[in-house]
């Protein structure tokens, strides 16, 4: 079954506001007419003006994250309704940098992608191993306890709105790109859990990204296998001449 291919560009702590207006601008004009699923994710400081910029465009306008909460006092955390008032539809949670570097936990982030989804927002919720959990040949099992827990409570409709993204965690930034049989390998055991979990029907639906250096070079190969839907991409999407031919990857 073909599904619609999602390409996301996760600009993670890059970009001051002026030049996001630029790159977003740039992919304004360069992929008019692109009929694939398009996000960006540009830093919270720049979503209102990237907003503005991309406006009536098939770019979505995405998040990199938000609080688990409404609102309240939580310092330095941003709401989801503060993201829904600029415009965003789509965050991205449980990133790995998320997970390893701030400590969120599973639960922490299930408790976002409820209350994303309670709001309206759709959800990438990103999953991966370690290089160490993958040289352990735990990586099988890392994945499914991510993906149970942070899809605890959503129900098979909720899922529709869900998007996973695969990204293991030694591929990204380094310049390792898993092989796309690894990729697919790991996307195909992602559709066997959320079958388990829901149905065949939501696994054969389910939009599932690959990141972690994806570029120009490698993206065509990835998205010709059987399970892998889309892609999230990071340093490559910082440019227009790198994201507009992987946006274009069937061009
Ligand atoms: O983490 C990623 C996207 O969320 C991948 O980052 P890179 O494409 O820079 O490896």
């Amino acid at each position: 079954m073909k599904r619609q291919a999602f390409i996301a560009g996760n600009w993670k702590m890059h970009k001051t506001t002026g030049e996001a207006v630029a790159l977003a601008s740039g992919l304004v004009d360069n992929l008019r007419g692109v009929n694939h699923k398009i996000m960006i994710a540009p830093p919270f400081t720049a979503l209102q003006a990237v907003s503005e910029v991309v406006k009536g465009s098939n770019i979505l306008l995405g998040a990199q994250n938000m609080a688990s909460v409404r609102e309240g006092a939580h310092t330095g955390e941003v709401s989801v309704l503060m993201l829904k008032d600029l415009g965003v539809s789509v965050v991205i949670l449980g990133h790995s940098e998320r997970r390893l570097i701030y400590g969120e936990s599973d639960k922490l982030i299930n408790e976002k992608v409820k209350l994303a989804l309670e709001e309206g927002l759709e959800v990438i919720l990103c999953v991966g191993e370690t290089l160490e959990q993958r040289e352990a040949g735990k990586e099988n099992a890392v994945v499914e306890e991510q993906l149970r827990a942070g899809l605890a409570g959503i129900t098979e409709e909720q899922l529709r709105n869900i998007t996973i993204a695969y990204e293991p965690v030694w591929a990204i930034g380094t310049g390792k790109t898993a092989s796309p049989q690894d990729a697919d390998n790991m996307h195909a055991h992602i559709r066997k859990v959320v079958a388990e979990l829901y149905s065949q029907t939501a696994a054969d639906s389910l939009i599932i990204q690959y990141g972690g250096s994806v570029k120009p070079s490698n993206v065509k190969d990835l998205m010709a296998m059987e399970n892998i839907d889309g892609a999230l991409v990071g340093g490559a999407s910082l440019s227009v001449e790198n994201f507009v031919p992987i946006v274009t990857f069937d061009k």
